[in-house]
């Protein structure tokens, strides 16, 4: 493997690409990782069971078990979603493609330091609790950019690229995906408003719920996790909580993804049954349930025996919205408990404690007196 000191010069070094991770003999010093053992890994089983949703059963009973999923883990296994198991798959093996390009090509499409948005093609950020950095590679892009990102990798192919594989065109594959994803993303919108107690009326006209659908953003996230030599010694992705609304991935029949869960703290693995979506919430939906729904802590490690594929598609506000508690989430007498915040407002506190144990959302939590919120609710 190429050292990050030796390669420093190169371009493809510049914009943060990993170079063959895959066939390293061993964990450099520069990936191993303190602390990932700090607590056990565990199976998904008895009391640890990661909840499946099924979006194929009547209405009340999906709702149901998406609001206790929402509540007790903010995070669950979704089956019965819809999407064409064709388009799914031809997303998978695009993604596979992209992996296997070589890094000048990769490099093409490099992030760019000093743009707003950190799209690109590369590692991870050195996360700078430790300094290291992770067994992965990943390329994000907005879903809207996908055939300009995409003729940065294959600049002549264009959209003949067709042709040249005599497959559909890679951006094609991809835009394909986003439609199937994003109308997805409105229907378990849907879902969790009414298991926020809303009532179908409400929902489909209360303006705020009616925005987000309309105008929520998406980013995709493709992450590579080679094989790794001493899995015990580095990880594929820090222990993190997403940042925007709703995260959903589509994973290899690999597991990797962990869920930290508390008392005692443990890594719960989530199995990766073929056909299944992840469905994660993230911080900004925290704040729009008022703290109904949480954002889970989660992570990413890396295997000896097989490779990793990820892609999660990132729904999120744009960048105007200012985002609070919906008044439908508040409970009688509850007091809003987090701040109105834009996306980049947040996405600057989380950049300044990436890689540290401070919790982002903490900094938009409002002093709420627990008495009073009790009695406020008691007498309502
Ligand atoms: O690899 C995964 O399944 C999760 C990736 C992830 O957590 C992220 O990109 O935020
Ligand atoms: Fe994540």
């Amino acid at each position: 493997m190429q050292s990050s000191s030796s390669s420093a010069s190169t371009p493809a070094a510049a914009s943060g690409l990993v170079f063959d991770l895959g066939s390293a003999a061993g964990v450099p010093e520069t990936h191993a990782w303190p602390g990932v053992n700090e607590y056990p890994s565990v199976e998904s089983a008895g009391r640890d069971v990661v909840p499946v949703v099924d979006m194929g059963v009547a209405c009340p009973d999906a709702t149901r078990a998406l609001a206790r999923a929402a509540d007790e883990w903010g995070v669950f296994l979704l089956v019965g979603h819809g999407v064409p198991r064709e388009v799914a798959a031809r997303a998978e093996e695009q993604v596979a493609r992209l992996f296997v390009l070589p890094a000048p090509d990769k490099a093409r499409a490099g992030r760019r330091p000093g743009e707003p948005t950190a799209t690109g093609y590369g590692r991870p950020p050195l996360a700078l609790r430790f300094s290291k950095l992770m067994w992965s590679e990943g390329y994000t892009f907005r879903a809207a950019t996908v055939r300009e990102e995409f003729r940065r990798v294959w600049p002549d192919g264009g959209d003949d690229y067709l042709r040249f594989w005599c497959m559909r065109a890679p951006s094609d594959v991809m835009e394909e995906y986003d439609r199937e994803m994003r109308a997805l993303g409105g229907r378990l919108l849907d879902l969790f408003f009414m298991a926020l107690g809303l009532t179908d009326v409400q929902f489909a006209t209360g303006e705020t719920e009616r925005r987000i659908r309309e105008t929520w953003t998406a980013t995709m996230h493709p992450i590579l996790y080679p094989r790794c030599p001493e899995p015990e010694r580095a990880i594929g992705l820090t222990a993190h909580t997403d940042s925007g609304f709703i995260t959903l991935i589509m994973q290899s029949p690999v597991p990797g993804l962990q869920l930290l869960r508390r008392g005692p703290d443990r890594w719960v693995t989530v199995p990766a049954p073929p056909g299944a979506l992840i469905v994660m919430l993230g911080d900004l939906f925290q704040v729009l349930t008022n703290g109904r729904f949480r954002s889970p802590i989660h992570r990413a490690v890396v295997s000896r025996e097989r490779e990793r594929i990820s892609v999660p598609y990132f729904l999120c506000p744009p960048e105007d919205m200012t985002v609070a508690p919906l008044a439908s989430a508040l409970l009688p007498g509850r007091k809003a408990v987090f701040r109105a915040v834009t996306w980049p407002e947040y996405m600057e506190v989380k950049h300044k404690v990436f890689g540290t144990d401070a919790p982002a959302l903490e900094m938009l939590q409002l002093q709420v007196d627990e008495e009073e919120q009790g009695e406020r609710a008691a007498t309502t």
